[in-house]
């Protein structure tokens, strides 16, 4: 399998998840609007691996672009920097992104960048997001791998995983590091309804990786929790607000709750690009709602009828007070989340050069 996402002769490459399991499919994105196309239709989905493509996105279009100055540039930038946060609502890591070139363009132009130099600088800002990406999930593999039992049954929901993700992933990045320290793991996937992301793309990757994979139902994670089959639960996220509060694919929370009657400790993986310290609580992070057609119909069989209404949130948060903690980068944040997410940012880089490791953070154990 070629990576999740790639920059490839000018041009952006991309599994297309929905042919996943039983086809690998390349999709070959070289415009804004291809780009904008593929998220919004989840041919690439889940939060980084949203951003990144976004970025990848802004950066075609600035090499590709025919301006012959900065102002049209500028002009042309802005418009696809719109139109991509439009595609999809919930995941932070697409806005944050967005900003992060915005960013970098503006510097560039104010110091009198040319139209070539922000062509090259683009696509380079666009690949350290990519490589830090990959990079973040990797320590949040390390630091979450620590706290899995040495004997684990773990169930994830959703995926959040290398498809979701530049690679490795965040909460199946939590299962690839506690196998590399030694835990024997074995993985319960919820299937993950509507889109059976879990069914779909965290099964098809934990078996290409050898790890022992069970697909459930999103109703038998209850059962497996009382049978005592399961000791450890973590899932992805994709807007962590200030205070803990997490928006992960709908049904998460129900997961949360069963993991409450259970006392299993129930963690959220994620990058510092998905907290977002500007949302305050879980009830201002935007829900996305999508096509009826994802709930009524499995591929093209049809299993309700036209006439009865849907509702289809993408999304559902998961109170901080149902959360063991918070694995990323820069180690685990514990309740209470808003002092220990903002230590997380106000990690100096010194420290962390100075540790090698990111250290754990204050308020974190
Ligand atoms: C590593 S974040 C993955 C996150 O994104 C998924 O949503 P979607 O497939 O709709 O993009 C799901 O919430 C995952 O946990």
């Amino acid at each position: 399998m070629l990576p999740t996402i790639a920059w490839q002769d000018d041009a952006v490459v991309m599994v297309d998840q929905r042919k996943l399991p039983t086809r690998e499919v390349y999709l070959t994105c070289t415009t804004p609007t291809e780009i904008a196309r593929a998220i919004k239709t989840m041919v690439i989905r889940g939060a980084p691996a949203i951003g990144v493509t976004a970025a990848y996105g802004l950066a075609l279009g600035v090499r590709r672009s025919k301006a012959a100055g900065t102002k049209q540039l500028t002009t042309e930038f802005l418009k696809d920097c719109d139109l991509l946060a439009a595609t999809r609502p919930t995941a932070v890591n697409l806005f944050w992104a967005i900003d992060r070139m915005k960013h970098v363009f503006s510097e560039k132009v104010l110091a009198g960048a040319s139209v070539e130099d922000l062509r090259q600088v683009m696509l380079a800002e666009a690949q350290a997001i990519h490589d830090e990406d990959v990079a973040s999930c990797r320590a949040i593999g390390k630091f979450g791998g620590a706290l899995v039992p040495e004997k684990a049954g773990i169930l994830t929901h959703c995926n959040a995983g290398a498809l979701a993700t530049a690679g490795y992933g965040t909460a199946l990045g939590v299962i690839r590091g506690a196998i590399e320290q030694g835990r024997t793991v074995s993985v319960f996937a919820d299937e993950t309804r509507p889109v059976l992301q879990g069914a779909r793309l965290t099964a098809w990757e934990l078996v290409r990786d050898g790890i022992d994979t069970t697909v459930i139902s999103d109703n038998m994670a209850a059962v497996l929790m009382r049978q005592g089959r399961i000791n450890f639960i973590v899932v992805g996220a994709d807007r962590i607000a200030a205070n803990g509060d997490a928006a992960n694919k709908i049904g998460t929370y129900t997961v949360a709750v069963l993991a409450k009657e259970h006392g299993i400790p129930f963690y959220v993986a994620a990058p510092l690009s998905t907290i977002d310290m500007r949302t305050l609580d879980g009830d201002a992070i935007p829900i996305e709602e999508r096509n009826r057609r994802e709930v009524t119909h499995v591929g093209t069989t049809q299993i309700a009828p036209d006439q009865a209404k849907v509702y289809n949130p993408a999304f559902d948060v998961t109170p901080h007070r149902l959360i063991a903690g918070i694995i990323t980068e820069r180690g685990v944040a514990r309740a209470p989340y808003t002092e220990s997410l903002q230590a997380l940012f106000d990690l100096s880089a010194v420290a962390l050069a100075e540790t090698g490791d990111a250290p754990v953070a204050a308020g974190a154990r």
